[in-house]
C-alpha cells in the first residue's frame, strides 16, 4: 500500500528516565556469509498470473439490471450504447479505509454492480481458468511432478465498469481479506474495447520495488477471436487500475479462497502438467550444505524466516490456544516460495513453528525491539497501559524478545528476567515484521476488518553439528519454545 495512513500513537514519555547502553549484538562476518548464502538461495516467483480464454457464443451474454427488467448483451458484439446503458446502470465504486466504505473520486473512480445486480454465462471453473489459476499460483513442482494442494473455491464478487468520460482508474490498495482462507483475487476483463487501464502490481520492501503489468488492452486486441483476459493475483498485493484513455474497461472480480479439508488428498502427488519454477533444490542443498559443515552454528542455534506474503488472520480477541491454532493452520496454506522453504525445513527434521514478530520502535531512547509470539495478538491500544507494546507482549503474550540482551531493557524496567532468543534473520528486516503502525490501517476495496493481513516468520531450531535433527522426522510443525 503506497498510501497507507497510521493511527495516531503516544508514546510513554514518563518512562523516559535513563538512556540504557545498548548492547551491540556480536557479528560473525564468516556466519553472515554463510547466511547470505543461504538468503540468496530463496526465490520468489511472481505473485500473479494472466491468460486469456476464448468465448463462446453461447457464454458471451451478460444480464443485469436492479429490478425485474434486466437487459442482456453479447459481451462479444456489444455496441458502444449498450456498454453506456451498462455504465450508466452502475453505482459508483467506494472502498474501504480506516474501516469505513468511502467514495473518493480521488482514490477511486469506477462504476459497480453488485453481484445480485448481473450475471454473466460463462463460467471460469469448466472453461479450465481456475484449474489453470490454482497450478500456476499455489502448486509448486516437486521432482517433475505436481504436489496438489488443497483444492480452492471463488467467490463472484462485483462488476466493476471503467471509462474514459469521466476517466476511470483505482489507486494502489489491497484487497480486504474477507476470511482466514482467502488468498487471492481473480478478475476477468470482458471483451470490450478499451485502451489504458493496465493493472499494476507492485511488491515493495525497504529498498526496492518490483513491479509487473497486465495490460488488459493490449492482450485482448491481439486475440482473434472475441475473449477474456484474466489476471488472478495474491490479494495481499499491492495493486493499482491506471486510467482509462477510451473505451470501456468491464471486468467481473472474484474472490479466491482456500478449502479447508481434513484428508490425506493434502499431498497427493498428480500427473505432471505444467511446470512450474521453483528453486526448491538449490534451497535445499544449499541449507543441507550449512547443516552437514561442522562449523556452521557449532553448538546449534535458531533462524528465523520471515516469510515473503502476508497472511489473513482475524483481528478478533481469542484464547490463546485458538489463535495459536489459527497460526498454525496457516503453515497448510502458504504461497510461493514460502511454502517450499517451510516443507524443505520440515524434510530436513527441523523444529519448525510459526510467529509473529511485532517491532516496537516506539521507545525514543532505545533502538527497536522485536518480540516474537506464537499467536496474534491485535494491537487495539490496550497495550498502552502496559507503558511499551513490547513489555504488553512479554507480560500478557509470552512474547520473547529476540536479540536483545535480557539486563538492558525490560528487566530494567520490571525487575523480571524477560524470556529471551538469539535468531538469525533470513530475510530483510525489519519490513517483514508486524508493528503498531502498519497493520491495521490501510486502503482496501472493502472496509471490513474482521481480518487483516499479519506478517508471520518460521522460527526454527538448529541442533549442535552432528545432531542438526530438532525433531522425530515427519513431526511436522509444533510449537517450539527457545
Ligand atoms: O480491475 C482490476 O484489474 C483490479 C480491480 C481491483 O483491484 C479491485 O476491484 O479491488
Ligand atoms: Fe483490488
Amino acid at each position: 500500500m503506497s498510501e497507507t495512513e497510521s493511527p495516531s500513537f503516544e508514546s510513554s514519555s514518563e518512562l523516559v528516565s535513563t538512556v540504557v547502553p545498548k548492547v551491540e549484538p556480536k557479528v560473525d562476518p564468516i556466519l553472515e556469509q554463510k547466511l547470505d548464502v543461504l538468503r540468496s538461495a530463496i526465490q520468489h516467483k511472481a505473485p500473479f498470473c494472466q491468460g486469456v480464454v476464448p468465448l463462446a457464443e453461447d457464454d458471451s451474454y451478460l444480464f443485469y439490471g436492479k429490478d425485474s427488467n434486466a437487459r442482456r448483451i453479447n459481451i462479444a458484439k456489444a455496441s458502444v450504447e449498450e456498454v453506456q446503458r451498462l455504465a450508466e446502470t452502475c453505482d459508483p465504486a467506494t472502498f474501504g479505509v480506516n474501516q469505513q466504505d468511502v467514495y473518493d473520486e480521488t482514490y477511486r473512480k469506477a462504476g459497480k454492480l453488485d453481484r445480485r445486480e448481473f450475471a454473466l454465462n460463462f463460467s471460469p471453473e469448466q472453461s479450465g481458468m481456475l484449474d489453470a489459476v490454482r497450478d500456476s499460483l499455489l502448486v509448486e513442482l516437486h521432482a517433475g511432478s505436481r504436489v496438489g494442494t488443497e483444492p480452492i473455491r471463488m467467490e463472484l464478487y462485483k462488476l466493476n465498469v471503467y471509462g474514459k468520460c469521466p476517466q476511470s482508474f483505482f489507486k494502489a490498495h489491497v484487497d480486504t481479506p474477507r476470511s482466514e482462507l482467502m488468498f487471492g483475487s481473480l478478475v476477468m476483463v470482458l471483451p470490450i474495447t478499451h485502451e489504458g487501464g493496465a493493472l499494476v502490481l507492485r511488491e515493495r520492501d525497504k529498498e526496492n520495488i518490483e513491479e509487473w503489468t497486465f495490460d488488459s488492452s493490449a492482450l485482448l486486441a491481439q486475440c482473434n477471436q472475441p475473449s477474456i483476459a484474466y489476471v488472478a493475483f495474491f490479494s495481499d498485493v499491492e495493486h493499482e487500475v491506471l486510467p482509462v484513455q477510451s473505451g470501456y474497461r468491464v471486468t467481473i472480480t472474484y474472490n479466491l479462497y482456500h478449502v479447508q479439508q481434513k484428508s490425506d488428498a493434502q499431498d497427493v502427488v498428480l500427473p505432471s502438467a505444467r511446470p512450474v519454477p521453483t528453486n526448491e533444490e538449490i534451497f535445499r542443498s544449499v541449507l543441507r550444505g550449512l547443516l552437514d559443515a561442522p562449523e556452521f552454528l557449532p553448538n546449534g542455534g535458531n533462524l528465523l524466516f520471515c516469510l515473503h506474503h502476508q497472511y489473513p488472520l482475524s483481528n478478533a480477541k481469542q484464547p490463546f490456544d485458538k489463535a495459536r491454532q489459527a497460526l498454525i493452520d496457516v503453515t497448510s496454506r502458504l504461497k510461493g516460495s514460502d511454502a517450499m522453504i517451510f516443507k524443505v525445513l520440515r524434510e530436513l527434521s527441523l523444529d519448525t513453528a510459526p510467529k509473529v514478530v511485532y517491532e516496537d520502535a516506539t521507545e525514543t531512547w532505545h533502538d527497536a525491539l522485536y518480540v516474537m509470539c506464537d499467536h496474534v495478538v491485535p494491537l487495539d491500544n490496550e497495550y498502552l497501559h502496559s507503558g511499551s507494546l513490547a513489555q504488553y507482549l512479554v507480560s500478557t503474550h509470552k512474547g520473547i524478545l529476540l536479540n536483545e540482551d535480557p539486563d538492558s531493557y525490560i528487566s530494567y524496567r520490571d525487575g523480571c528476567d524477560p524470556p529471551a532468543a538469539k535468531v538469525y534473520w533470513i530475510a530483510p528486516t525489519p519490513w517483514r515484521v508486524n508493528s503498531d503502525k502498519a497493520t491495521f490501517i490501510h486502503y482496501g476495496n472493502e472496509a471490513k476488518l474482521a481480518h487483516s493481513y499479519w506478517k508471520v516468520s518460521l522460527f526454527v531450531r538448529i541442533g549442535p553439528a552432528g545432531s542438526r535433527a530438532t525433531v522425530a522426522s515427519d513431526a511436522g510443525a509444533t510449537p517450539v519454545q527457545p
